[in-house]
């Protein structure tokens, strides 16, 4: 198990960077690697991000040691969507199968989790988004169909969308942990239009099932003054309070949101138009 370290920045920072410190500082580029399990600790609102991907074996983890608790989710909560082939999850022995899709939130106080996958052939992916946590909420596998789908947008200005909500209060509880998949339309290239700003919120978008020959160009930044990362298949991409967010695809893809901070009211956002931006 790996656990990077990355320290986050603010608006004003932002204003110098280049390309490199830029990317360096918002974009994850090495959660998703054969038989290994990969964190990066942010210091955005405590988020870790994760990546495991067991094809030979299966990959345990659980221990606190890098972050200072007996276990790592001793005052944490998780969230582990697969985005691969069909797999397992199992905590302090209770085995959930995940479907491509299915979602699974871990509560507070597990201690040991094993990740397999069912074949080799066609690996499971499990994408990890864990937050710091105040209360118990029991562990427990969403499923795809399970999740609540809201669609968005409009095929003419090429942002048709469908938006499932996994961990939300009106499907699974948790303490402070958001987290759903959105994915585009045939044809609709923009997510997440009008892009907006959430100021009690920070959020994390892992993009998956883009080719690799494409790429989305995610737009961050302050709205007057915005920046853009080139983002592959299986990269996430950090979006602090203060960022706007919105991206569009030179091909279909999808992507998982995960959002934590003072609460978890979905809609308590503040839109911007894009005429606005700059
Ligand atoms: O396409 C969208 O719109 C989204 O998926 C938006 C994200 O869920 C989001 O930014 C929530 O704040
Ligand atoms: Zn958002």
């Amino acid at each position: 198990m790996t656990m990077k370290l990355l320290y986050g920045a603010g608006p004003q920072d932002v204003k110098g960077y280049d390309t490199q410190r830029l990317r360096d500082a918002f974009l994850l580029s090495d959660l998703f690697a054969d038989d290994q399990v990969n964190f990066t600790y942010t210091h955005v609102d405590r988020l870790i991000l994760g990546g495991a991907v067991p094809v030979t074996t299966s990959l345990g983890f659980g221990s606190g040691a890098e972050i200072g608790t007996p276990y790592l989710l001793s005052a944490r909560e998780m969230g582990i969507a697969n985005l691969g082939g069909t797999g397992s999850i199992e905590v302090d022995g209770q085995r959930f199968t995940l479907e491509n899709r299915d979602v699974l939130y871990v509560g507070r106080g597990a201690r040991q989790i094993n990740a397999s996958s069912l074949s080799a052939e066609r690996p499971a992916r499990f994408y990890m988004n864990s937050v710091p946590a105040g209360a118990d909420f029991p562990h427990r596998l969403i499923t795809r169909r399970e999740a609540k789908p809201l669609d968005l947008g409009d095929a003419r200005r090429s942002n048709r969308r469908r938006l499932a909500m996994y961990i939300h209060p009106e499907v699974a509880p948790s303490c402070l942990l958001l987290m759903g998949i959105t994915d585009l339309a045939e044809g609709s290239a923009w997510n997440t239009m009008p892009p907006h700003l959430h100021e009690r919120r920070m959020e994390a978008y892992c993009y998956f099932d883009l080719s690799p020959e494409d790429r989305v160009i995610h737009v961050m930044g302050r709205p007057e003054e915005t920046r853009h990362l080139i983002v592959a298949d299986g990269e996430a991409v950090l979006s602090p309070a203060w960022s706007i967010h919105m991206g569009a695809g030179t091909g279909p893809y999808a992507f998982v949101w995960g959002m934590t901070g003072e609460n978890q009211e979905y809609n308590d956002v503040a839109p911007v138009a894009v005429a606005d931006l700059k």
